[in-house]
């Protein structure tokens, strides 16, 4: 049972009762920060993130048992439109490849400690290409959410979101442009390596299908633009957060992808971080707009889950230092 699996509407899911922050466990977490041998709030980031893990696990000594990271993979029907430079039958090899160990995310999951799973939606079926109609009926947005749902193991102490979709980079700044405006340019970037005209053929493309679907709200933005990947991202996020398990997002499209979450309600996003800034330039104006901090800027743009694959580490590092360092009392260092 995952917390979709009764679900029948979009609309349903907002009226779903998920649960808040843990704001004693926080408290609890800070002090115990508060009173460790270091100049108050030396540690920055990390002490913000011990606290953030105290909160969403509900204990003033958070820790990383399991680490899950999911690689969720779609293919987009924008794709007929040439927005992207490599052909959509990547999308199959690259899931092959990450089957057989041989992806950058590979490689980062086991650096990091993360325990990887690659979940590969229909992609024989492309969505429909949303610059003409809705990429998705209602049903397939809530099959594919349910998947991303069944995806995350119970007993996972925190969960890194990575994709996988020629075509992606598209959809990522067509859900940025449609929640938050400005102009279809802005929010393009190189994607896989487009040069000048293909990016004018994405922000052209990207315009005429906002327009198109200028009344998309909220959840609705995944039927109008999609695809798969996208609503299986956002069902990850919403069974994490029923279970209290916090959520590494990764880079642009990750992040873009849970932007229908943010607009129908931007709490539902509480117990996510970014891992990193992708070299994307949209990403950045992005977790401007939504109020998150990525955690690393490596001027990478992979996806896969790379960045936040790699933040876990730092992750880690922080409740390395929350858990392990003597308090000024245990230590007998004198406090200021
Ligand atoms: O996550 C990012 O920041 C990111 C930035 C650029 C490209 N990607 C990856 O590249 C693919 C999409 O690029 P494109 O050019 O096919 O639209 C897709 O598989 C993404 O995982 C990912
Ligand atoms: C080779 C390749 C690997 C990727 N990993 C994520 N997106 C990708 C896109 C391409 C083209």
């Amino acid at each position: 049972m995952t917390i979709l699996s009764e679900v029948t509407s979009l609309d349903a899911i907002l009226g779903l009762d998920l649960p808040s922050a843990d704001q004693a466990a926080a408290n609890a977490a800070l002090e115990r920060q508060n009173s460790l041998t270091k100049p108050p709030a030396s540690l920055g980031r990390l002490e913000d993130l011990a606290v953030f893990m105290a909160s969403w696990q509900g204990t003033d000594r958070p820790a990383i048992k399991a680490a899950q990271a999911v690689v969720f993979a779609g293919n987009h029907g924008v794709c007929d439109k040439g927005v992207n430079p490599f052909p959509q039958a990547v999308t199959a090899q690259m899931v092959a490849n990450f089957e057989h160990g041989g992806a950058a995310i590979n490689q980062l999951c086991r650096a990091s400690g993360a325990d990887l799973s690659v979940v590969a939606l229909d992609l024989d079926t492309p969505t429909q290409d949303f610059s003409e109609k809705d990429a998705m009926t209602e049903a397939e947005v809530l099959d594919a959410m349910r998947r991303g749902a069944e995806a995350v193991k119970p007993d996972t102490s925190v969960l890194i979101l990575g994709e996988m979709g020629i075509g992606n980079s598209t959809i990522a700044a067509a859900l940025a442009f449609a929640a938050f405006g400005g102009t279809a340019a802005e929010w393009v970037g190189r994607g896989t390596g487009s040069d000048e005209a293909g990016k004018s053929l994405k922000a052209q493309v990207i315009e005429q299908g906002v327009t198109l679907h200028k009344d998309a709200k909220g959840l609705s933005l995944l039927t109008a633009i999609g695809g798969r990947e996208q609503a299986a991202i956002c069902g990850a996020v919403l069974e994490a957060r029923a279970r209290r398990i916090p959520v590494i997002l990764d880079g642009y499209i990750c992040t873009a992808a849970v932007v229908p979450l943010f607009d129908a309600n931007p709490d539902l996003l509480a117990h996510c971080v970014v891992g990193h800034v992708s070299a994307e330039p949209g990403h950045r104006k992005l977790l401007d707009a939504m109020g998150k901090e990525p955690i690393l800027a490596m001027n990478m743009a992979l996806g896969e889950g790379s960045g936040a694959a790699l933040a876990l580490g730092v992750l880690r590092a922080a409740l390395e230092c929350h858990n392990g360092m003597a308090t000024f009392a245990e230590a007998g260092v004198s406090e200021a």
